[in-house]
């Protein structure tokens, strides 16, 4: 991914060096978008330079611009990071507190008055506090996106980055919970504890298999919705994505074969809502090969797997039960998928090769051999990004009150997202709609907040269905 950087470099003006940093920038791959002179001096001048450069290639521009005769770098700056200092969302008021008497109707002691209302009326809280409108987003920093387990402290960018996100998205208050513990009952406990004044909780970046477990008993325990973005979030932009590709290709659900690499949070969740979409014909594969109802496996979610999938007993490695298959989905780790592996798929094979940051395959030595792509980044067609879910369904779920957010809740979501790219828009290229694209929350939260009166777990009938 580009990054923009800005470099403050003084330099003797008389003698070319200008050229030379030039030089140096477009040597690394960097492209100058801006210049301001901060300095112009009789023989020397200080200047900022704005280079859009790669990532992984910063400390290599720095360097070569250090090592110049002739040049002082005095600062570098990394708008990445700009955009990070002190953090990126705060909390507003919603009035201004500007004298006695506004101070003592939402402070003590009118305040007073509304803590007893709720007391007396305990669902009143939705009502007269910001828990209506409230989704803690909870990690103990254990699976942050591809880095692992970098601890609560190095999780908190992400978090704070999702709640951005519900808030821009879909008007949502979403608060950045990192817990310093992995421990699944303190987990368990403190989400619990913390639950009075939260509308939904949002699990994030915990690892698997302790994800299953914390989210289950979180579900069973507690009477708000509980949805960890990593599973089913991934799982619903993957589906709306699969929908539609099989629009492209002509085939239906029932008739698929689909093979599923990296049965982990996003895999689990995935082959349970291809199961509730009316695919029969599943393979899930992990670092082991095949899972297969004739084996045993230590963590119960792959039996559990196991016992619902590959009816064939297809036992190997990946190469080995990826034959005749229509579909492959990746949510395991870089270079898993070879292009033999898809030659041998059945005609016009549809991938979705969605490990992040780097996918299953290089899209560019699979587009060959596919007939639809998709994969987690943005810089190619066809990106598969739980943003596209979590904040449309959390709308949804918070304005009809819905105790949990069930299967058909998910489906519901997949089914307006793939809605959103029109038969006369729908192609190889487009598949699914851009995370920018802001038809896509309005549909999603229609489309949840109707599974749920339908489904008997809203508690609340919004107005324009009363
Ligand atoms: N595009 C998107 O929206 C999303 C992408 N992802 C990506 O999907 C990947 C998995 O994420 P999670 O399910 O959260 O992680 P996870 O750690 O829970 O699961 C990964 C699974 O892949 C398996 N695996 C690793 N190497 C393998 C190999 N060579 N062959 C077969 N299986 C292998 C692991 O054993 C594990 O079961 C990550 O790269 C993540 O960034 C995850 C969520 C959203
Ligand atoms: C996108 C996301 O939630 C992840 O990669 O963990
Ligand atoms: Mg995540």
């Amino acid at each position: 991914m580009n990054t923009s950087i800005v470099m403050r470099v003084e330099f003797n003006k008389q003698k070319g060096l200008f050229a030379e940093i030039a030089g140096e920038i477009g040597q690394v791959g960097g492209d100058i978008v801006a210049m301001d002179v901060i300095r112009a001096g009789k023989e020397t001048t200080i200047r900022d330079i704005t280079v859009s450069i790669h990532e992984a290639s910063v400390l290599q521009i720095t360097e070569a611009v250090k090592g110049l005769q002739g040049v002082k770098l005095i600062n570098v700056s990394d708008s990445t990071f700009l955009a990070h200092l002190g953090g990126k969302i705060e909390i507003q008021p919603k009035m201004p507190v500007k004298n006695r008497d506004d101070l003592s109707k939402v402070y003590t002691p009118g305040v007073a008055r509304v803590c007893m209302a709720i007391r007396d009326n305990p669902s009143s809280v939705y009502a007269l506090t910001i828990k209506r409108n409230t989704v803690a987003v909870v990690t103990d920093g254990t699976a942050v996106l591809g880095l692992g387990d970098i601890g609560p402290e190095a999780a908190l960018p992400v978090m704070e980055g999702k709640a951005m996100l519900f808030k821009q998205m879909a008007g949502v208050d979403a608060f950045p919970i990192c817990l310093a513990t992995q421990d699944t009952e303190e987990i368990i406990r403190t989400v619990k504890l913390l639950a009075p004044g939260f509308g939904g909780i949002n699990l994030e970046d915990i690892s698997s298999p302790r994800c299953f477990e914390i989210e289950k008993r979180l579900k069973q325990e507690m009477d708000i919705p509980v949805f960890h973005d990593d599973q089913h979030g991934t799982a619903v932009v993957l589906m709306a994505g699969l929908f539609n590709a099989l629009k492209i290709v002509g085939k239906l659900t029932s008739d698929i074969r689909v093979v599923v690499t990296g049965i982990g949070a996003a895999g689990v969740s995935i082959v349970k809502m291809l199961l509730v979409a009316g695919v029969t014909d599943i393979i899930a594969v992990d670092r082991e090969g095949a899972l297969c109802r004739t084996q045993t496996y230590g963590n119960p979610m792959w039996t559990w797997v196991a016992q619902q999938t590959n009816p064939d007993l297809r036992e190997g490695a990946l190469s080995d039960v990826i034959g005749g298959a229509d579909v492959f989905i990746g949510v395991s780790r870089k270079g898993v998928l070879k292009v033999e592996d898809i030659r041998h798929m059945a005609e016009e094979p549809i991938v979705f090769a969605m490990a992040n940051p780097e996918p299953e395959i290089d899209p560019e030595l699979a587009e060959p051999y596919v007939r639809v792509l998709a994969t987690g980044r943005s810089d190619y067609p066809n990106q598969i990004n739980n943003v596209l879910c979590f904040p449309g369904i959390f709308r949804g779920a918070l304005d009809c009150r819905a105790r949990t957010i069930n299967e058909e809740m998910k489906l519901a979501a997949a089914y307006a997202i793939a809605s959103v790219v029109g038969d006369d828009e729908r192609n190889e290229q487009y598949i699914i709609p851009s995370v920018f694209n802001d038809k896509v929350v309005p549909a999603v939260r229609k489309a949840v907040v109707e599974a749920a009166i339908a489904t008997s777990v809203a508690r609340r009938i919004p107005p324009e269905y009363r």
